[in-house]
């Protein structure tokens, strides 16, 4: 029943989770001074989400700009949702996977971008929009260790999950060649992603907070000599020439977005259900796989992809994310609980949370809010 186990060292600051589903080491990375800082930028109103006076941009720009700007923190304060359409926060800019991946799970949504994952999760707790869809993991780069440490602080539920299929293209303006390219931006998963393809060519790699974003940077400076990781929508966005297509390692490259909202998912039977748990053991040998040495667990026989991080584990306090494929509505769910729960074998310290979301159908209240897109899938 368990599908995945990751690790995730606290304090927050310190993360370091990783799941074993690939030797790739993420791409080392360095942040683009060029980029304004929007972390510490708390000023701006929603009305500039449509507002085309970006500082960067509209001293270079094209016709590229004329898209949201994303939500920031700020905004946040400031500004409500109008309540018509579902509106889906998600970090990037226009031409994101992640707004992919919003669009696939509520297909007539109005998708709201977010400068950072916080924004997101911020911009749903204070009612801006309905829901946000933000990756977890990727089958090439491994776990978004920042929104598993996001998910803890702040007080979202996980009412479903969506998967796309991610497939880079290596973007340039137009008359640029591949051999004038010498660097390449993009988000780190992204250069992760591509890694091998990117070495092979020769490029250095920059880290940008989004993949689209990368597009836009080099559309807007009319660079040369850079090309960007990003989607094929990206580039039609930003009026980029597709270099390259497909250039990740792994043709399956498929990233797992959560879906989250202010309400949780009461367990069903039903349908297909998913529960996430996150839990901390006490320290000594053998304690998680005790922990998970389940009996009730159905598909024993199944291994469970753990992680594990040998360094230094005695200076910091780990938490373990377990999702299993189960309704807490079902009793061996339940069972599954109550043991690790077990006082009798106390190495439990506590059950920090556990979200339910089933994987089969669509939010309901997300439907009532959509109005009629009963043919709707969530699932790949
Ligand atoms: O940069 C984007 O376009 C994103 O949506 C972010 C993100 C990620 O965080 O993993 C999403 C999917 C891909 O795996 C690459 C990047």
């Amino acid at each position: 029943m368990a599908t995945a186990t990751s690790i995730v060292r606290s304090p927050a600051a310190l993360l370091f989770a990783k799941v074993t589903v690939s030797d790739h080491k993420p791409t080392p990375t360095i942040q683009i001074s060029r980029f304004p800082s929007k972390r510490s930028c708390f000023t701006a109103l929603l009305s500039s989400l449509h507002d085309n006076n970006d500082d960067d941009d509209n001293n270079n720009n094209n016709n590229v700009i004329s898209h949201p700007k994303p939500l920031s923190s700020s905004q946040l304060f400031n500004s409500v949702s109008n309540g018509s359409r579902l509106r889906v926060a998600y970090q990037g800019v226009r031409g994101a996977y992640s707004e992919a991946a919003a669009e696939k799970a509520y297909p007539n949504c109005e998708t709201v971008p977010c400068d950072q994952f916080d924004s997101a999760f911020q911009a749903v707790e204070k009612w801006l929009v309905d829901r946000a869809v933000l990756p977890i993991e990727n089958s090439l780069g491994g776990s978004i260790h920042r929104n598993y440490d996001l998910l803890l602080r702040h007080s979202l539920h996980i009412v479903g999950e969506v998967k796309l299929a991610v497939q880079h293209c290596l973007v340039a303006n137009h008359g640029v060649q591949l051999e004038d390219l010498s660097r390449v931006l993009s988000h780190p998963q992204a250069l992760a992603q591509c890694e091998n393809t990117l070495t092979k060519i020769g490029l250095s790699r920059e880290a940008v907070d989004d993949t689209a974003l990368a597009a836009k940077h080099v559309a807007l400076h009319k660079l040369k000599d850079t090309g960007a990781v990003a989607s094929s929508s990206a580039a039609k966005i930003y009026g980029l020439n597709i270099l390259a297509q497909n250039i990740q390692d792994d043709c399956d490259n498929v990233t797992r977005f959560l879906i989250l909202a202010r309400e949780p998912i009461i367990p069903g039977i039903q349908n297909p259900f998913k529960t996430s748990i996150v839990f901390s053991l006490e320290e000594g040998p053998g304690v998680l796989f005790k922990a998970l040495a389940i009996e009730s667990r159905p598909l024993r026989n199944q291994p469970l992809r753990a992680a594990d991080d040998n360094n230094g584990s005695k200076y910091f306090d780990y938490l373990f994310y377990v999702d299993f494929e189960a309704s807490m509505a079902e009793e061996r769910a339940q069972n599954a609980l109550r043991h690790l729960k077990d006082p009798g074998r106390v190495f439990v310290i506590e059950i920090r949370h556990w979200f339910g979301f089933e994987t089969a159908a669509v939010d309901s209240q997300a439907i009532a809010l959509q109005g009629n897109v009963g043919n709707v899938s969530l699932w790949l």
